[in-house]
């Protein structure tokens, strides 16, 4: 089933943002579905939240010392900002933009420290709705045993039972994020390897890009 662009607000270019509990293997799952859309030809420009610009690593640097609402600030203050200095114009310029982490992430992350859900959505409904939001889900008990295999990376990862809480906030993300008309497509990380995740993926964008091919030249141009 092929399905129209939702967003439109860019000419071109193709938005996706890739995001899930910690350790389900967002970063691994961008590097292959990156690979696999260049290998079908698309200029692909990958890039993640927070991100490498100077407000994205003020949140990282205070992640460990910044609680609550004053951190759900930072993160969506860095989200516009990279949005506006780093998506947009990579979208301008016709690429399709991977995004590790994105709003989805905001509306779990930042509830370890009970911030409220409404204010999360409100601090970043005006954020670019991407064309395809990915969420990365799984059974808790086996992200945990990755994530401890891994080792944690932050403070949310330390909590008790964190990857039971974070499958517990993004399935309300989810619903928030459909209800706002985000396409929003779940996938089970233990269902295949991180290529296989990536190719079902790629599947999916195929149909976009089928899509745009089907148009007359002019509209072609997203
Ligand atoms: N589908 C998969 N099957 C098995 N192992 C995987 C899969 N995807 C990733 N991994 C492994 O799980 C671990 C976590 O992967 P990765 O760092 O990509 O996760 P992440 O979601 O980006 O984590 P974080 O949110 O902490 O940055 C890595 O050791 C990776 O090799
Ligand atoms: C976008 C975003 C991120 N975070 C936090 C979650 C993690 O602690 C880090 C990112 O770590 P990674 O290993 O590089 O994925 O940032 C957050 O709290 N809120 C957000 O919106």
């Amino acid at each position: 089933m092929t399905q129209l662009r939702p967003f439109s607000d860019h000419r071109r270019g193709l938005f996706v943002s890739i995001d899930g509990p910690s350790g389900a293997g967002k970063s691994t799952i961008v590097a292959h579905l990156s690979q696999l859309l260049v290998a079908e030809g698309e200029h692909v420009y990958t890039t993640a939240e927070p991100s490498n610009g100077v407000l994205g690593k003020i949140a990282r640097e205070m992640t460990e010392t910044v609680t609550g609402a004053a951190l759900a600030c930072l993160y969506s203050a860095d989200r516009y900002h990279h949005l506006e200095t780093e998506i947009q114009p990579h979208l301008d310029a016709g690429e399709v933009v991977l995004c590790d982490r994105y709003v989805p992430s905001a509306l779990v992350m930042q509830r370890f420290d009970g911030v409220d859900p409404v204010f999360l959505w409100s601090l970043n409904a005006l954020a670019d709705r991407p064309d395809l939001a990915v969420v990365l889900e799984g059974a808790p008990e086996l992200i945990a045993a990755r994530l401890a295999e891994r080792g944690a990376h932050n403070r949310f990862q330390l909590t008790p039972r964190s990857s039971h809480a974070e499958a517990h906030f993004y399935r309300q993300a989810c619903d928030r994020l459909i209800q706002a008309g985000y396409d929003v497509l779940r996938i089970d990380v233990g269902t295949g390897n991180a290529h296989q995740i990536a190719v079902t993926i790629k599947n999916r964008l195929m149909e976009f890009f089928a899509v745009s091919n089907e148009l007359p030249p002019k509209a072609a141009a997203w």
